[in-house]
Protein backbone atom coordinates (compact mmCIF):
# COMPACT_ATOMS: atom_id res chain seq x y z
CA UNK A 1 0.00 0.00 0.00
CA UNK A 2 2.79 2.31 0.27
CA UNK A 3 3.12 2.44 -3.38
CA UNK A 4 2.21 5.94 -4.89
CA UNK A 5 -0.41 4.57 -7.79
CA UNK A 6 0.45 7.16 -10.40
CA UNK A 7 3.92 6.25 -9.94
CA UNK A 8 3.15 2.50 -10.65
CA UNK A 9 0.35 3.56 -13.73
CA UNK A 10 3.33 5.54 -15.06
CA UNK A 11 5.42 2.38 -14.96
CA UNK A 12 2.87 0.21 -15.97
CA UNK A 13 2.14 2.71 -19.06
CA UNK A 14 5.76 3.11 -20.15
CA UNK A 15 6.47 -0.91 -20.11
CA UNK A 16 3.31 -2.14 -21.83
CA UNK A 17 4.63 -1.31 -25.36
CA UNK A 18 7.96 -2.39 -24.84
CA UNK A 19 6.13 -6.14 -23.80
CA UNK A 20 6.89 -8.89 -26.86
CA UNK A 21 4.05 -10.32 -28.37
CA UNK A 22 5.12 -13.85 -25.96
CA UNK A 23 4.68 -11.56 -23.08
CA UNK A 24 1.53 -9.29 -23.54
CA UNK A 25 -0.43 -12.88 -24.39
CA UNK A 26 0.67 -13.76 -20.67
CA UNK A 27 0.10 -10.33 -19.39
CA UNK A 28 -3.36 -10.27 -20.85
CA UNK A 29 -4.15 -13.72 -18.95
CA UNK A 30 -2.97 -12.48 -15.73
CA UNK A 31 -4.74 -9.08 -15.83
CA UNK A 32 -7.98 -10.92 -16.60
CA UNK A 33 -7.73 -12.84 -13.48
CA UNK A 34 -7.04 -9.63 -11.81
CA UNK A 35 -9.82 -6.98 -13.19
CA UNK A 36 -12.46 -9.93 -13.17
CA UNK A 37 -11.71 -11.03 -9.27
CA UNK A 38 -11.53 -14.54 -10.37
CA UNK A 39 -8.44 -16.60 -8.93
CA UNK A 40 -5.43 -18.28 -11.34
CA UNK A 41 -2.12 -19.74 -11.24
CA UNK A 42 0.29 -19.25 -13.92
CA UNK A 43 3.76 -20.62 -14.33
CA UNK A 44 6.23 -19.03 -16.37
CA UNK A 45 8.49 -21.88 -18.21
CA UNK A 46 10.45 -20.24 -19.74
CA UNK A 47 14.32 -20.01 -20.51
CA UNK A 48 17.04 -17.46 -18.89
CA UNK A 49 17.06 -14.36 -20.26
CA UNK A 50 13.23 -14.15 -22.15
CA UNK A 51 11.56 -11.55 -19.91
CA UNK A 52 10.43 -13.38 -16.99
CA UNK A 53 11.50 -11.11 -14.23
CA UNK A 54 10.57 -7.92 -16.46
CA UNK A 55 7.35 -9.26 -17.07
CA UNK A 56 6.62 -9.95 -13.35
CA UNK A 57 7.69 -6.34 -12.86
CA UNK A 58 4.95 -4.97 -15.31
CA UNK A 59 2.04 -7.16 -13.67
CA UNK A 60 3.53 -5.75 -10.07
CA UNK A 61 3.21 -2.36 -11.39
CA UNK A 62 -0.31 -2.97 -12.38
CA UNK A 63 -1.84 -3.91 -9.20
CA UNK A 64 -0.02 -1.46 -7.38
CA UNK A 65 -1.08 1.17 -9.85
CA UNK A 66 -5.05 -0.01 -8.37
CA UNK A 67 -4.47 0.49 -5.22
CA UNK A 68 -4.52 -3.17 -4.35
CA UNK A 69 -1.92 -5.28 -2.66
CA UNK A 70 0.79 -6.84 -4.62
CA UNK A 71 3.43 -9.47 -2.87
CA UNK A 72 7.03 -9.96 -5.05
CA UNK A 73 9.03 -13.02 -3.70
CA UNK A 74 12.01 -15.04 -5.05
CA UNK A 75 13.60 -18.07 -3.91
CA UNK A 76 16.86 -16.48 -2.92
CA UNK A 77 17.71 -13.16 -1.69
CA UNK A 78 20.27 -11.71 -4.25
CA UNK A 79 16.65 -12.28 -7.37
CA UNK A 80 14.47 -11.02 -4.79
CA UNK A 81 16.28 -7.48 -4.93
CA UNK A 82 15.56 -7.23 -8.73
CA UNK A 83 11.65 -7.16 -8.00
CA UNK A 84 10.54 -3.83 -6.78
CA UNK A 85 9.32 -4.73 -3.21
CA UNK A 86 10.92 -8.28 -3.36
CA UNK A 87 11.74 -9.97 -0.67
CA UNK A 88 13.02 -13.45 0.03
CA UNK A 89 9.82 -16.31 0.23
CA UNK A 90 11.12 -17.41 3.79
CA UNK A 91 11.16 -13.76 4.89
CA UNK A 92 7.72 -12.75 3.15
CA UNK A 93 5.88 -16.17 4.29
CA UNK A 94 7.66 -17.06 7.56
CA UNK A 95 8.61 -20.34 6.25
CA UNK A 96 10.26 -22.18 8.81
CA UNK A 97 14.45 -22.52 7.62
CA UNK A 98 15.45 -26.23 7.81
CA UNK A 99 17.89 -28.50 6.37
CA UNK A 100 15.05 -31.22 6.28
CA UNK A 101 11.98 -30.44 4.96
CA UNK A 102 8.41 -31.62 6.43
CA UNK A 103 4.95 -31.95 5.41
CA UNK A 104 3.68 -30.59 8.05
CA UNK A 105 6.28 -27.23 8.15
CA UNK A 106 3.68 -24.50 8.88
CA UNK A 107 4.09 -20.92 8.25
CA UNK A 108 5.31 -18.52 11.57
CA UNK A 109 1.99 -16.56 10.80
CA UNK A 110 -0.75 -15.57 13.36
CA UNK A 111 -4.26 -15.22 12.82
CA UNK A 112 -4.08 -11.63 14.42
CA UNK A 113 -0.62 -10.73 13.05
CA UNK A 114 -0.12 -7.90 10.55
CA UNK A 115 0.96 -10.62 7.97
CA UNK A 116 -2.23 -12.23 7.96
CA UNK A 117 -4.43 -8.95 7.31
CA UNK A 118 -1.81 -8.42 4.10
CA UNK A 119 -2.33 -12.28 2.97
CA UNK A 120 -6.33 -11.62 3.44
CA UNK A 121 -6.12 -8.38 1.09
CA UNK A 122 -3.44 -9.30 -1.63
CA UNK A 123 -4.65 -9.61 -5.02
CA UNK A 124 -1.48 -10.78 -7.12
CA UNK A 125 1.64 -12.57 -5.33
CA UNK A 126 4.52 -13.58 -7.57
CA UNK A 127 7.40 -15.71 -7.14
CA UNK A 128 10.58 -15.68 -9.28
CA UNK A 129 13.03 -18.19 -9.50
CA UNK A 130 10.71 -20.71 -8.48
CA UNK A 131 12.49 -23.61 -9.97
CA UNK A 132 14.91 -23.21 -6.97
CA UNK A 133 12.10 -23.36 -4.62
CA UNK A 134 11.55 -26.69 -2.39
CA UNK A 135 8.09 -28.29 -3.04
CA UNK A 136 7.82 -28.17 0.85
CA UNK A 137 8.05 -24.21 0.82
CA UNK A 138 5.48 -23.94 -1.69
CA UNK A 139 3.14 -26.47 -0.04
CA UNK A 140 3.60 -24.53 3.55
CA UNK A 141 2.48 -21.27 1.62
CA UNK A 142 -0.34 -22.89 0.08
CA UNK A 143 -1.80 -24.13 3.92
CA UNK A 144 -0.89 -20.82 4.86
CA UNK A 145 -3.29 -18.62 2.45
CA UNK A 146 -6.34 -21.23 2.75
CA UNK A 147 -5.97 -20.80 6.56
CA UNK A 148 -5.77 -17.35 6.66
CA UNK A 149 -8.20 -16.53 3.52
CA UNK A 150 -10.31 -18.91 4.85
CA UNK A 151 -11.06 -20.49 1.46
CA UNK A 152 -10.16 -24.25 0.78
CA UNK A 153 -8.71 -23.68 -2.53
CA UNK A 154 -5.08 -23.54 -3.88
CA UNK A 155 -3.43 -20.66 -2.69
CA UNK A 156 -6.70 -18.92 -1.25
CA UNK A 157 -7.74 -18.03 -4.13
CA UNK A 158 -5.11 -15.53 -4.99
CA UNK A 159 -4.03 -14.59 -8.56
CA UNK A 160 -0.58 -16.50 -8.41
CA UNK A 161 2.41 -15.94 -11.01
CA UNK A 162 5.50 -18.01 -10.59
CA UNK A 163 8.50 -17.60 -12.89
CA UNK A 164 11.61 -20.39 -13.71
CA UNK A 165 13.33 -22.32 -15.35
CA UNK A 166 14.42 -26.10 -14.99
CA UNK A 167 17.40 -25.90 -16.75
CA UNK A 168 18.57 -23.42 -14.08
CA UNK A 169 19.81 -24.66 -10.63
CA UNK A 170 17.25 -26.85 -8.36
CA UNK A 171 16.23 -26.51 -5.07
CA UNK A 172 19.71 -27.33 -2.63
CA UNK A 173 18.90 -30.39 -0.32
CA UNK A 174 21.65 -30.93 1.91
CA UNK A 175 23.59 -34.01 1.96
CA UNK A 176 21.10 -34.62 -0.82
CA UNK A 177 20.99 -37.23 -3.37
CA UNK A 178 20.06 -36.55 -7.01
CA UNK A 179 16.80 -37.76 -6.59
CA UNK A 180 16.20 -36.14 -3.49
CA UNK A 181 17.00 -32.55 -5.67
CA UNK A 182 14.67 -33.78 -8.42
CA UNK A 183 11.80 -34.66 -6.10
CA UNK A 184 12.30 -31.44 -3.73
CA UNK A 185 11.50 -29.17 -7.21
CA UNK A 186 8.34 -27.79 -6.98
CA UNK A 187 7.14 -29.35 -10.09
CA UNK A 188 6.82 -32.74 -8.29
CA UNK A 189 4.08 -31.02 -5.97
CA UNK A 190 0.76 -31.90 -6.27
CA UNK A 191 0.31 -28.62 -6.66
CA UNK A 192 1.38 -28.25 -9.88
CA UNK A 193 -1.32 -29.75 -11.91
CA UNK A 194 -3.50 -26.51 -11.28
CA UNK A 195 -1.07 -23.92 -12.30
CA UNK A 196 -1.34 -23.06 -16.13
CA UNK A 197 1.77 -23.30 -18.03
CA UNK A 198 2.96 -20.07 -20.59
CA UNK A 199 5.75 -20.44 -22.67
CA UNK A 200 8.33 -17.82 -23.65
CA UNK A 201 11.09 -17.91 -26.24
CA UNK A 202 12.76 -15.26 -27.46
CA UNK A 203 16.00 -14.88 -25.34
CA UNK A 204 15.92 -10.91 -24.59
CA UNK A 205 19.20 -10.69 -22.63
CA UNK A 206 21.44 -11.15 -25.04
CA UNK A 207 19.28 -9.40 -28.13
CA UNK A 208 19.96 -6.39 -26.85
CA UNK A 209 23.90 -5.71 -27.48
CA UNK A 210 24.84 -9.01 -30.01
CA UNK A 211 24.73 -8.91 -33.46
CA UNK A 212 22.92 -11.38 -35.03
CA UNK A 213 25.04 -13.86 -35.67
CA UNK A 214 26.70 -13.90 -32.05
CA UNK A 215 23.16 -13.79 -30.79
CA UNK A 216 21.88 -16.88 -33.28
CA UNK A 217 24.89 -18.89 -31.78
CA UNK A 218 25.14 -18.36 -28.60
CA UNK A 219 21.90 -19.15 -28.11
CA UNK A 220 21.66 -22.52 -29.55
CA UNK A 221 24.79 -23.33 -27.45
CA UNK A 222 22.58 -22.79 -24.45
CA UNK A 223 19.64 -24.20 -25.86
CA UNK A 224 22.16 -27.86 -26.43
CA UNK A 225 24.13 -26.88 -22.94
CA UNK A 226 20.78 -26.59 -21.07
CA UNK A 227 18.91 -29.38 -22.54
CA UNK A 228 21.97 -31.74 -22.18
CA UNK A 229 21.77 -32.37 -26.26
CA UNK A 230 24.96 -30.91 -26.82
CA UNK A 231 27.61 -33.76 -27.33
CA UNK A 232 29.35 -35.14 -24.31
CA UNK A 233 31.95 -37.52 -23.10
CA UNK A 234 31.51 -40.39 -20.10
CA UNK A 235 32.10 -37.50 -17.57
CA UNK A 236 29.95 -35.54 -19.07
CA UNK A 237 32.29 -33.12 -20.33
CA UNK A 238 31.60 -30.20 -23.53
CA UNK A 239 33.76 -28.57 -25.87
CA UNK A 240 33.28 -24.77 -25.23
CA UNK A 241 33.58 -22.40 -28.49
CA UNK A 242 37.53 -21.62 -28.46
CA UNK A 243 36.97 -17.51 -28.31
CA UNK A 244 35.34 -17.68 -24.44
CA UNK A 245 37.76 -19.79 -22.99
CA UNK A 246 40.79 -18.51 -21.06
CA UNK A 247 43.22 -21.65 -20.08
CA UNK A 248 42.70 -22.46 -16.65
CA UNK A 249 46.82 -22.88 -16.69
CA UNK A 250 47.06 -19.07 -17.46
CA UNK A 251 46.99 -16.90 -14.13
CA UNK A 252 43.92 -15.94 -12.56
CA UNK A 253 44.68 -12.69 -13.01
CA UNK A 254 44.05 -13.16 -16.55
CA UNK A 255 40.42 -13.70 -16.06
CA UNK A 256 39.83 -11.10 -13.45
CA UNK A 257 41.70 -8.38 -15.37
CA UNK A 258 38.75 -9.08 -18.67
CA UNK A 259 36.36 -8.56 -15.45
CA UNK A 260 37.52 -6.00 -14.01
CA UNK A 261 39.73 -4.49 -16.31
CA UNK A 262 40.33 -1.40 -13.90
CA UNK A 263 39.95 -1.59 -10.40
CA UNK A 264 41.47 2.17 -9.76
CA UNK A 265 38.49 3.82 -12.37
CA UNK A 266 35.59 1.68 -10.90
CA UNK A 267 35.68 3.53 -7.33
CA UNK A 268 34.40 6.63 -9.36
CA UNK A 269 31.76 4.78 -11.69
CA UNK A 270 28.53 3.68 -10.71
CA UNK A 271 26.97 0.56 -11.64
CA UNK A 272 30.53 -0.64 -12.40
CA UNK A 273 30.06 -3.78 -9.79
CA UNK A 274 26.46 -3.93 -10.85
CA UNK A 275 26.90 -4.86 -13.85
CA UNK A 276 29.83 -7.51 -13.84
CA UNK A 277 30.64 -10.32 -11.65
CA UNK A 278 32.96 -12.98 -11.70
CA UNK A 279 31.38 -16.89 -10.85
CA UNK A 280 32.29 -20.62 -9.30
CA UNK A 281 30.51 -23.44 -8.53
CA UNK A 282 32.10 -23.66 -5.32
CA UNK A 283 32.00 -21.68 -2.03
CA UNK A 284 35.81 -22.34 -1.61
CA UNK A 285 36.80 -21.39 -4.97
CA UNK A 286 34.41 -17.97 -4.25
CA UNK A 287 36.52 -17.01 -1.00
CA UNK A 288 39.48 -17.71 -3.20
CA UNK A 289 39.29 -15.51 -6.06
CA UNK A 290 37.77 -12.86 -3.98
CA UNK A 291 41.25 -12.72 -1.71
CA UNK A 292 42.69 -12.42 -5.34
CA UNK A 293 40.74 -9.61 -5.90
CA UNK A 294 41.14 -7.78 -2.99
CA UNK A 295 44.59 -7.63 -2.61
CA UNK A 296 44.98 -6.21 -6.57
CA UNK A 297 42.28 -3.43 -5.34
CA UNK A 298 43.66 -0.46 -4.36
CA UNK A 299 43.16 1.46 -1.50
CA UNK A 300 44.15 0.35 2.58
CA UNK A 301 43.33 -2.64 4.12
CA UNK A 302 41.38 -2.84 6.97
CA UNK A 303 40.40 -6.34 9.67
CA UNK A 304 38.03 -7.27 11.77
CA UNK A 305 37.91 -9.32 14.22
CA UNK A 306 34.65 -11.13 14.70
CA UNK A 307 33.86 -11.71 18.84
CA UNK A 308 32.53 -15.70 18.98
CA UNK A 309 30.65 -17.25 22.18
CA UNK A 310 28.92 -20.19 22.20
CA UNK A 311 25.03 -20.42 23.05
CA UNK A 312 25.58 -22.85 26.17
CA UNK A 313 27.84 -21.72 28.69
CA UNK A 314 28.19 -25.29 30.17
CA UNK A 315 29.95 -26.30 26.21
CA UNK A 316 32.69 -22.64 27.05
CA UNK A 317 35.50 -24.88 28.08
CA UNK A 318 35.71 -27.48 25.44
CA UNK A 319 35.00 -24.48 23.15
CA UNK A 320 36.95 -21.68 23.19
CA UNK A 321 36.86 -18.24 21.53
CA UNK A 322 40.18 -19.58 19.36
CA UNK A 323 38.20 -22.43 18.16
CA UNK A 324 35.14 -20.70 17.14
CA UNK A 325 37.37 -18.70 15.30
CA UNK A 326 38.23 -21.53 12.99
CA UNK A 327 34.50 -22.25 12.38
CA UNK A 328 33.01 -21.47 8.95
CA UNK A 329 29.58 -21.63 7.46
CA UNK A 330 27.55 -20.77 4.56
CA UNK A 331 26.24 -17.87 4.29
CA UNK A 332 28.10 -16.45 7.23
CA UNK A 333 30.70 -14.08 7.70
CA UNK A 334 34.33 -14.75 8.53
CA UNK A 335 36.25 -14.09 11.66
CA UNK A 336 38.62 -12.31 9.82
CA UNK A 337 36.44 -10.08 7.66
CA UNK A 338 39.04 -7.88 5.31
CA UNK A 339 37.62 -4.61 3.45
CA UNK A 340 38.96 -1.82 1.98
CA UNK A 341 37.58 1.40 0.78
CA UNK A 342 35.37 1.49 -2.49
CA UNK A 343 34.81 -2.53 -2.96
CA UNK A 344 32.07 -4.46 -3.74
CA UNK A 345 30.45 -6.93 -0.65
CA UNK A 346 27.03 -8.63 -0.81
CA UNK A 347 24.97 -8.27 2.47
CA UNK A 348 24.34 -12.34 4.51
CA UNK A 349 21.68 -11.12 6.12
CA UNK A 350 17.43 -9.80 5.95
CA UNK A 351 18.03 -6.70 8.29
CA UNK A 352 15.37 -4.16 6.51
CA UNK A 353 13.89 -5.95 3.76
CA UNK A 354 13.05 -5.06 1.29
CA UNK A 355 15.49 -2.49 1.35
CA UNK A 356 18.31 -4.46 2.46
CA UNK A 357 17.83 -8.04 2.28
CA UNK A 358 20.22 -11.05 2.52
CA UNK A 359 21.57 -10.93 -1.30
CA UNK A 360 21.83 -6.79 -1.47
CA UNK A 361 25.08 -5.91 -2.97
CA UNK A 362 26.35 -2.63 -1.40
CA UNK A 363 29.66 -0.64 -2.04
CA UNK A 364 31.69 0.48 1.10
CA UNK A 365 32.12 3.97 1.42
CA UNK A 366 33.71 4.79 5.20
CA UNK A 367 34.61 2.16 7.47
CA UNK A 368 34.42 2.55 11.66
CA UNK A 369 35.46 0.35 14.58
CA UNK A 370 31.97 -0.43 14.66
CA UNK A 371 30.10 0.70 11.78
CA UNK A 372 30.37 0.51 8.02
CA UNK A 373 29.05 3.42 5.89
CA UNK A 374 27.93 1.65 2.23
CA UNK A 375 25.86 2.60 -0.78
CA UNK A 376 23.14 -0.27 -2.21
CA UNK A 377 24.89 -1.07 -5.14
CA UNK A 378 21.95 -2.64 -7.46
CA UNK A 379 18.11 -3.08 -7.77
CA UNK A 380 15.75 -0.53 -6.65
CA UNK A 381 17.07 1.16 -4.08
CA UNK A 382 20.85 1.35 -6.22
CA UNK A 383 22.38 4.71 -4.41
CA UNK A 384 20.94 4.96 -0.92
CA UNK A 385 23.16 5.02 1.59
CA UNK A 386 23.19 3.43 4.67
CA UNK A 387 25.62 2.32 8.05
CA UNK A 388 25.68 -1.10 8.92
CA UNK A 389 26.33 -2.17 12.45
CA UNK A 390 28.29 -5.09 13.71
CA UNK A 391 25.48 -7.69 14.64
CA UNK A 392 25.14 -11.15 16.52
CA UNK A 393 25.01 -13.53 13.75
CA UNK A 394 24.29 -17.16 14.58
CA UNK A 395 24.81 -20.02 11.89
CA UNK A 396 21.94 -21.83 10.49
CA UNK A 397 22.01 -25.52 8.31
CA UNK A 398 25.16 -26.07 9.32
CA UNK A 399 26.92 -29.13 10.40
CA UNK A 400 28.90 -27.61 13.15
CA UNK A 401 29.89 -29.00 16.50
CA UNK A 402 28.46 -26.62 18.64
CA UNK A 403 25.76 -23.76 18.32
CA UNK A 404 27.46 -20.23 18.42
CA UNK A 405 27.06 -16.56 18.33
CA UNK A 406 29.31 -14.17 15.78
CA UNK A 407 29.98 -10.73 16.46
CA UNK A 408 30.47 -9.75 12.91
CA UNK A 409 29.70 -7.65 9.94
CA UNK A 410 26.99 -9.74 8.18
CA UNK A 411 28.89 -9.06 4.88
CA UNK A 412 31.63 -10.74 2.50
CA UNK A 413 33.02 -9.57 -0.48
CA UNK A 414 31.37 -10.24 -4.20
CA UNK A 415 34.00 -9.41 -6.58
CA UNK A 416 32.90 -13.29 -7.20
CA UNK A 417 29.59 -15.26 -6.19
CA UNK A 418 29.06 -18.38 -6.63
CA UNK A 419 26.95 -19.34 -9.56
CA UNK A 420 23.75 -19.74 -7.09
CA UNK A 421 23.76 -16.51 -6.25
CA UNK A 422 23.88 -15.28 -9.59
CA UNK A 423 20.39 -17.04 -10.79
CA UNK A 424 18.50 -14.15 -12.49
CA UNK A 425 21.05 -11.29 -12.72
CA UNK A 426 21.66 -9.76 -16.08
CA UNK A 427 25.26 -8.87 -16.23
CA UNK A 428 27.18 -6.99 -19.28
CA UNK A 429 30.11 -9.04 -18.46
CA UNK A 430 30.81 -12.37 -16.54
CA UNK A 431 33.89 -14.55 -15.80
CA UNK A 432 32.96 -17.64 -14.81
CA UNK A 433 36.26 -19.46 -13.05
CA UNK A 434 35.62 -23.27 -14.07
CA UNK A 435 38.80 -24.72 -13.19
CA UNK A 436 37.24 -26.87 -10.62
CA UNK A 437 34.23 -28.21 -13.06
CA UNK A 438 30.15 -27.74 -12.42
CA UNK A 439 29.17 -30.32 -9.78
CA UNK A 440 25.27 -29.93 -9.93
CA UNK A 441 22.30 -29.73 -12.52
CA UNK A 442 22.46 -26.37 -14.16
CA UNK A 443 25.39 -24.49 -12.96
CA UNK A 444 26.93 -23.97 -16.64
CA UNK A 445 23.68 -23.30 -18.11
CA UNK A 446 22.76 -20.27 -15.50
CA UNK A 447 26.25 -19.07 -15.27
CA UNK A 448 26.97 -19.21 -19.24
CA UNK A 449 23.44 -17.13 -19.77
CA UNK A 450 24.05 -14.39 -16.95
CA UNK A 451 25.42 -12.49 -20.02
CA UNK A 452 23.93 -9.73 -22.10
CA UNK A 453 26.41 -9.74 -25.14
CA UNK A 454 27.88 -13.27 -25.92
CA UNK A 455 31.27 -11.11 -26.41
CA UNK A 456 31.29 -10.21 -23.01
CA UNK A 457 31.77 -13.88 -21.73
CA UNK A 458 34.94 -15.57 -20.49
CA UNK A 459 35.38 -19.16 -18.67
CA UNK A 460 38.54 -19.90 -17.09
CA UNK A 461 38.67 -24.02 -17.84
CA UNK A 462 41.71 -26.56 -17.87
CA UNK A 463 42.00 -27.56 -21.63
CA UNK A 464 38.91 -27.01 -23.64
CA UNK A 465 35.73 -29.23 -22.59
CA UNK A 466 34.26 -28.79 -19.20
CA UNK A 467 31.70 -30.50 -17.83
CA UNK A 468 27.86 -29.70 -17.79
CA UNK A 469 25.48 -31.60 -15.25
CA UNK A 470 21.68 -32.42 -16.72
CA UNK A 471 19.12 -34.20 -15.01
CA UNK A 472 17.11 -34.94 -18.11
CA UNK A 473 13.92 -35.53 -15.70
CA UNK A 474 13.56 -32.29 -14.31
CA UNK A 475 13.37 -30.88 -17.71
CA UNK A 476 9.60 -29.99 -19.26
CA UNK A 477 9.53 -30.58 -22.60
CA UNK A 478 9.66 -27.36 -25.01
N1 LIG B 1 10.13 -6.58 -23.32
C1 LIG B 1 11.34 -6.19 -22.94
N2 LIG B 1 11.84 -5.01 -23.36
C2 LIG B 1 13.08 -4.60 -23.01
N3 LIG B 1 13.92 -5.30 -22.22
C3 LIG B 1 13.47 -6.48 -21.77
C4 LIG B 1 12.18 -6.98 -22.09
N4 LIG B 1 12.04 -8.20 -21.49
C5 LIG B 1 13.19 -8.42 -20.83
N5 LIG B 1 14.06 -7.40 -20.98
C6 LIG B 1 15.44 -7.30 -20.45
O1 LIG B 1 16.11 -8.52 -20.76
C7 LIG B 1 16.96 -8.92 -19.68
C8 LIG B 1 16.55 -10.31 -19.19
O2 LIG B 1 15.22 -10.26 -18.66
P1 LIG B 1 14.82 -11.02 -17.31
O3 LIG B 1 15.85 -10.88 -16.27
O4 LIG B 1 13.42 -10.59 -17.01
O5 LIG B 1 14.83 -12.53 -17.85
P2 LIG B 1 14.49 -13.85 -17.06
O6 LIG B 1 13.69 -14.69 -18.00
O7 LIG B 1 13.86 -13.51 -15.76
O8 LIG B 1 15.93 -14.50 -16.87
P3 LIG B 1 16.47 -15.57 -15.78
O9 LIG B 1 15.77 -16.88 -16.09
O10 LIG B 1 17.92 -15.64 -16.06
O11 LIG B 1 16.13 -15.05 -14.43
C9 LIG B 1 16.80 -7.84 -18.61
O12 LIG B 1 17.87 -6.92 -18.77
C10 LIG B 1 15.47 -7.20 -18.93
O13 LIG B 1 15.40 -5.85 -18.50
Amino acid sequence: MQFDTVEQALITEARLPMLTDEQKAVYESVTRNLVDGTSGLHFLDAPAGTGKTFLLEVLLAFVRSRGEVALAVAASGIAATLLPGGQTAHSTFKIPIRAIRSSKDVCAVGAQSKQAAVFRTVRLIVWDEISMTNRKDLEAVDRCLRDVRKQDVPFGGVVFVCAGDFRQLLPVVVHGTRANSVMACVSRSPLWKFFRRHRLTRNIRLLSSSDSATYLRYTELLKQIGSGTIDQDAEEKVSLPAEIIISAEAPLNDLINFVYPSFEASVERDGYFASRAILAPYNDSVDAINETCLGMFPGSLREYRSIDSVADEDAATHFPPELLNQLDAPNFPIHLLRLKVGMPVVLLRNINPPRLCNGTRLIILAMGENVLRCKIAAGQFTGDEILLPRIPLIPSNADLPVSFKRLQFPVKPSFCLTIHKSQGQSLDTVGIDLSVGCFTHGQLYTALSRAKNAANVRVRIPGTRTRNVVFPEVLTED
